[in-house]
């Protein structure tokens, strides 16, 4: 920014940032008359047409034969911290500038007035002509309160057109409604818990973070059903208490309704919900409310984030180990990163929740970047699960079966105690692979190097990649022999179809993201699930977190080791984390509960980790273990993935940047490779790793190494992924 100039007067010039893929600022003439600040809100040509865009920077030339700024637009100026934390991820990113102001900016608002619902009122006397409908309406509308217009009809059973008339005898006054409360003021105080010692000592360090308003992050690492909600509440309370505003980050704010009832058992109303699904007039009016500060608690996914906060005081990323968190496609992004650079910038204390901390997370812990806080036990003298492997070479269950008999057995005294048990395995779907006994067929995606999952209950084989969906025949398309398809290995549908054959007498549901209805009735049927409606539960990763379900007393891994042979530098640690979740639904409420595994690997160092009962000894072994590797943390890691219409294209592009990657001391540059998901949606993809030593400044050596290297033509796309998180 310069430094003399703090606006950009007419006749000067302004660099503004189109929230579109280009990564420069444009110069734009500021026209006579108008006087530009940084941050302000603008629209300029572009081409051909009109954009909006934000002031970056003031420019110091005269505007010469620029194009000028068609007009400033009547909105704040985006927040100084909001740019800062826009340059920061465009720059740690190398995603283009103009793609991550576009996750910031705030739409111009909707010129179209906002029509307000109507409500009526009884104000006058009764018309001269009564019916029966109109007394009704009279009648529902007693007592002089405002009404909206359609409730009345609804309530007395009448037409709008009754109630329209008693408007036009002057017995009703129609006045417009007061708007819906979207951001009420939490209590602090509504309904305090009683803490366990340790969660009150935890609860006070965490609100001591808050009123010392100071950057700071604390890993608030508590075992499953310890209370970590309970107590980041406190810090909550806190901020709200300093009357300033707090984000939860989530991993997946749609399923969260348990969450939003516990906040609201706690504050008495709900949070400010942000995620995809709030659109049109409520989207504006939360981001108006959040930047005029009333807004004091916000819950919502990574790209809240981005909002325009008045006086950010807290934030907290719930469940901060969850790789849902990064962001894979446009601008790709760790929120859990971001969320800990934004507290930077704010000032604000960050708390990273888990049961189940990420390795990076936990290192920084111990070498004392983050403070850690721990809850050891469960709350109210609950005991974690007791754990145990099945060994499935010696319990083998048979042919096209998956439930071991320990495992059958163990589900068998659940049902007759009257307990609830889930049966996890994580591959949605019927069967993850299809094939033709006599000639071996196997069905593949047309557009991507994977196999084609079968949804028998929605009668397809589906792609999991890029959605590509068609019917399942009823012979070979390969050698035509009827009924010669055969399903291969199991998914969560094929073992609800086991557990309705072994147990037909339990109530039982499959849950995963594929439940027909949407994630309406998903909710509903998880309330249903928490208040004891089911016995046997079948389900994916998405029963497996955050859940809490009284009842429920045994957890099932169908296979422990799925997982486990992928290649992902992560997928120990993933592993790890997914069955410590997942056993932890286990013996929440008054029960004590367990959680059998089934495994082929009994003696893998992951498994016996969960069953030793010491997280502290897996996280010694991972962290060793990546330390020698020079992986994260304690080196760094980018991907890029060459892209293009023909495995040619892809490669020779590919072979060509990584001819020209000239690394330095401290990088090194592996491939190229085929992705492990060679195609993709119809593009074929060479992969590259950049791996370099700590201190090495991994986003410089980018930069430098893909301006001098060849630039992507034709149908050839480079994706950059920092940090990656997947390794397909
Ligand atoms: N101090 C308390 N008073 C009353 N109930 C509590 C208290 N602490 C925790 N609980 C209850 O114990 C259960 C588990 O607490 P909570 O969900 O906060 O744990 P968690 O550590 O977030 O669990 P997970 O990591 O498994 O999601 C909840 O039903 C919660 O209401
Ligand atoms: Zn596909």
């Amino acid at each position: 920014m310069s430094d003399e100039q703090t606006s950009g007067e007419g006749g000067g010039t302004v660099d503004v940032l189109i929230p579109l893929g280009l990564d420069q600022a444009y110069s734009y003439a500021v026209p006579p008359g108008l006087s530009l600040k940084v941050g302000d809100v603008v629209q300029v040509p572009l081409g051909p047409r009109e954009t909006v865009g934000v002031v970056w920077e003031i420019g110091s030339g005269r505007g010469g034969n620029l194009k000028r700024v068609s007009g400033l637009y009547d909105m704040p100026p985006l927040d100084p911290a909001l740019m800062k934390l826009v340059d920061w991820v465009a720059w740690y990113t190398l995603a283009a500038k103009g793609s991550v102001l576009a996750l910031a900016l705030r739409r111009p608002p909707d010129d179209t007035p906002e029509r307000p619902k109507l409500g009526v009122r009884l104000a006058g006397a009764p018309p001269a002509r009564m019916t029966p409908a109109r007394a009704r309406a009279i009648t529902a509308a007693e007592g002089g309160l405002l009404i909206a217009k359609s409730a009345l009809a609804e309530a007395a059973s009448v037409s709008a057109a009754v109630i329209d008339s008693l408007v036009d005898a002057g017995t009703f006054s129609i006045e417009p409604m007061p708007r819906e409360q979207i951001a009420t003021a939490p209590d602090p105080d509504y309904a305090k818990p009683e803490l366990s010692e340790g969660q009150a000592e935890v609860a006070a360090a965490l609100a001591a973070s808050v009123k010392a308003a100071a950057y700071n992050v604390t890993l608030l690492e508590g075992v499953t059903g310890s209370g970590k909600t309970e107590v980041y509440f406190e810090a909550v309370a806190e901020a709200i208490r300093l009357g300033r505003q707090s984000l939860i980050l989530m991993p997946e704010i749609a399923l969260t309704a348990q969450f939003i009832d516990r906040f609201e058992a706690r504050f008495g109303v709900k949070p400010g919900l942000w995620h995809s699904a709030v659109t049109g007039r409520k989207r504006e009016r939360l981001q108006a409310a959040i930047a005029g500060g009333e807004a004091k608690v916000v819950a919502g996914a990574r790209s809240a984030l981005f909002l325009p906060y008045k006086d950010l005081g807290l934030i907290v990323v719930d469940e901060e180990h969850e790789a849902a968190y990064k962001q894979e496609d446009g601008v790709s992004y760790h929120a859990r990163d971001m969320a800990v650079v934004r507290g930077k910038i704010e000032s604000a204390p960050v708390i990273l929740a888990s049961a189940t901390p990420s390795l990076e997370t936990r290192v920084n812990a111990e070498r004392g970047r983050y403070t850690h806080l721990k809850l050891p036990e469960r709350f109210g003298g609950r005991e974690l699960p007791g754990l145990g492997l099945v060994d499935l070479r010696r319990d083998k269950p048979e042919r096209g079966r998956w439930i071991s008999g320990a495992l059958v057995k163990a589900i068998e005294t659940n049902l007759e105690a009257k307990e609830q048990s889930l049966l996890f395995l994580n591959r949605r779907g019927y069967a993850p692979l299809t094939l033709c006994r006599d000639c071996g067929h196997r069905f593949q995606c047309p557009n991507c190097t994977a196999w084609l999952v079968d949804h028998r209950f929605r009668r397809a084989l589906v792609c999991h990649h890029c959605g590509h969906v068609e019917r399942r025949p009823h012979e070979c398309p390969a050698c035509h022999t009827p009924e010669s398809l055969t399903a291969c290995g199991p998914g969560v549908e094929r073992l609800a179809e086991e557990v309705a054959t072994l147990f037909p007498q339990a109530r039982s549901i499959v849950l995963s993201s594929d439940f027909p209805g949407g994630t309406e009735r998903l909710k509903q049927e998880l309330m249903a699930v928490a208040q004891g409606e089911f016995d046997i539960v079948v389900g994916t990763q998405l029963v497996a977190k955050g859940h809490n379900f009284p009842g429920m007393t045994l957890v099932g891994v169908i296979d422990a080791d799925l997982g486990l042979t992928s290649g992902d530098p992560r997928a120990a640690e993933r592993t790890f984390q997914v069955l410590r979740q997942v056993t932890g639904r286990a013996g929440r409420g008054e029960k004590p509960g367990r959680a059998l595994l089934q495994t082929h690997d009994p003696s893998h160092p992951v498994l016996t980790a969960l069953i030793s009962g010491d997280p502290e000894r897996f996280y010694a072994a991972e962290t060793a273990a990546r330390e020698a590797a020079g992986l994260p943390p304690f080196g760094r890691l980018a991907a890029l993935i060459v892209s293009g219409n023909t495995q040619a294209e892809a490669e020779s592009h590919a072979r060509a940047l990584a001819r020209s990657a000239d690394a330095p001391a401290g990088v090194m540059v592996l491939g190229p490779a085929e992705a492990p998901l060679a195609v993709l949606r119809g593009r074929h993809r060479m992969r590259l790793i950049v791996k370099t030593a700590r201190e090495v400044n991994l986003q410089d050596y980018l930069r430098s190494w893909l301006k001098r290297g060849p630039k992507p033509k034709g149908s050839v796309r480079v994706q950059v992924d920092v940090d990656p998180q997947s390794f397909l």
